[in-house]
């Protein structure tokens, strides 16, 4: 799916006048505080029902406001020239309204209220490439197991509840552990639990870094890099496999107690990056770890789009990260993924240094006071 139209209400200082996108490539410039990342903000809350640059929703509500929304419009984007007859079953309507007194969030498809955000989320994959992605690298496992549970929600259907259920049982578990007086037979009825879900959540993590490390190994083998060699992915699940996880908890009772907290288990998980047995973190130059992230991004396009699905790129404020070597390869590659693409720079962008072959169907718009004009 590629996001068309995009109309937002009391959204940072975004007009609410609605917005039609290119399914291919989307450039936008313009100064420093113009809107540029709102757009991008915005288009992130369809697909991932929160922004990418702060955590509260408050932020991003319009100041003196009470209630934000963002409505977009979605549709499936066919090779070649465009059907005749364009189904109106084929387009999506997509809704995230909240209100900030209330604490509320009102989430739409197609008319009808859902329930969850995985609703909106299966509609539209949305991957952000800014500068705090980088982290996925270069900071904690956190960051690198959000990296990969991105992939196995798109690619396992089942993957959004299991993860659910295992946080609800997670935190009983913690309770228990934290409570004054262990009880050991509670605590027992949540590791049996908490391990049935977590062999289930390890099984798809591990199918889909399978995939991950295929695509990975594919994109490897066509770009020359004097490090490709000597690196090693490897995923860990959260706790020594040669053991069952039963076992784990029970041989670290006393510790998880003193902690009062689950330290092992799929809430560990990481994807372990290492060059020649370090981990890449120590080892690459801050270049090399940014050619890195950018490979995984893209393995991870590769994998989306091996099942069909299109991704939608938010390629916010790259241009002092990446050089215009890498920035010409991510868009390379992206457009023959055929993902749709937004890119916002402060110059007015020049798309014949942006490819290095075809340029690609492209839009350009000029962002001033949260108003896009296209060129
Ligand atoms: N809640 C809000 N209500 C109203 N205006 C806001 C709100 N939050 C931010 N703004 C303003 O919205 C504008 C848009 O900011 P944004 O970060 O989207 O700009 P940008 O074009 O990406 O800038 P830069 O190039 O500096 O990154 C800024 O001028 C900011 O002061």
């Amino acid at each position: 799916m590629a996001l068309l139209k995009l109309q937002t209400d009391q959204f940072r200082n975004l007009s609410a006048d609605p917005v039609t996108f290119s399914p291919s490539f989307n450039l936008l410039y313009g100064e420093n505080g113009s809107g540029k990342s709102s757009v991008l903000e915005a288009i992130g809350y369809l697909g991932l029902g929160r922004s990418f640059r702060i955590s509260r929703h408050q932020a991003v509500c319009r100041h003196g406001q009470n209630r934000f929304t963002v409505f977009g419009v979605v549709q499936p984007v066919v090779d070649g020239p465009a059907p005749e007859h364009s189904h109106a079953g084929d387009h999506h309507r997509l809704g995230f309204a909240r209100n900030i007194q209330d604490k509320e969030t009102l989430l739409r498809v197609d008319g009808e209220t859902v329930r969850g955000l995985s609703a909106l989320a299966r509609l539209l994959p949305v991957s952000v490439i800014d500068p705090g992605v980088f982290e996925i690298v270069a900071g904690g496992p956190g960051q690198r197991r959000q990296f990969l549970d991105w992939s196995v929600f798109h690619v396992e259907p089942s993957f959004a509840s299991l993860w659910q259920q295992c946080q609800r049982v997670t935190s009983q578990r913690n309770q228990t552990l934290r409570n004054g007086r262990l009880d050991e037979h509670l605590l027992r009825v949540w590791d049996g639990q908490f391990a049935l879900l977590a062999e289930r959540i390890t099984e798809a993590r591990q199918s889909v870094v399978a995939l991950f490390q295929q695509a990975f190994q594919s994109l490897l083998d066509e770009i020359e890099t004097p490090w490709v060699d000597g690196l090693k992915m490897d995923f860990y699940p959260g706790w020594d496999r040669k053991l069952s996880l039963l076992e784990v908890l029970a041989s670290h009772r006393d510790q998880e107690v003193r902690m009062g907290h689950t330290l092992y288990g799929p809430n560990r998980a990481d994807l372990r990056l290492r060059y020649q047995g370090r981990p890449v973190a120590e080892t690459f130059s801050r270049g090399q770890q940014k050619t890195l992230v950018i490979l995984m991004k893209i393995a991870q396009g590769m994998v989306l789009a091996n099942l069909g699905k299109q991704v939608t790129f938010l390629l916010d404020d790259i241009n002092a990260e990446l050089d215009a070597e890498h920035r010409a390869m991510l868009a390379q590659k992206l457009y023959e993924l055929r993902c749709q693409v937004f890119v916002t720079s402060i110059e007015r962008p020049q798309p014949e240094l942006l490819w290095r072959d075809t340029i690609p169907d492209f839009r350009m718009f000029h962002v001033e006071h949260g108003r896009l004009s296209e060129e």
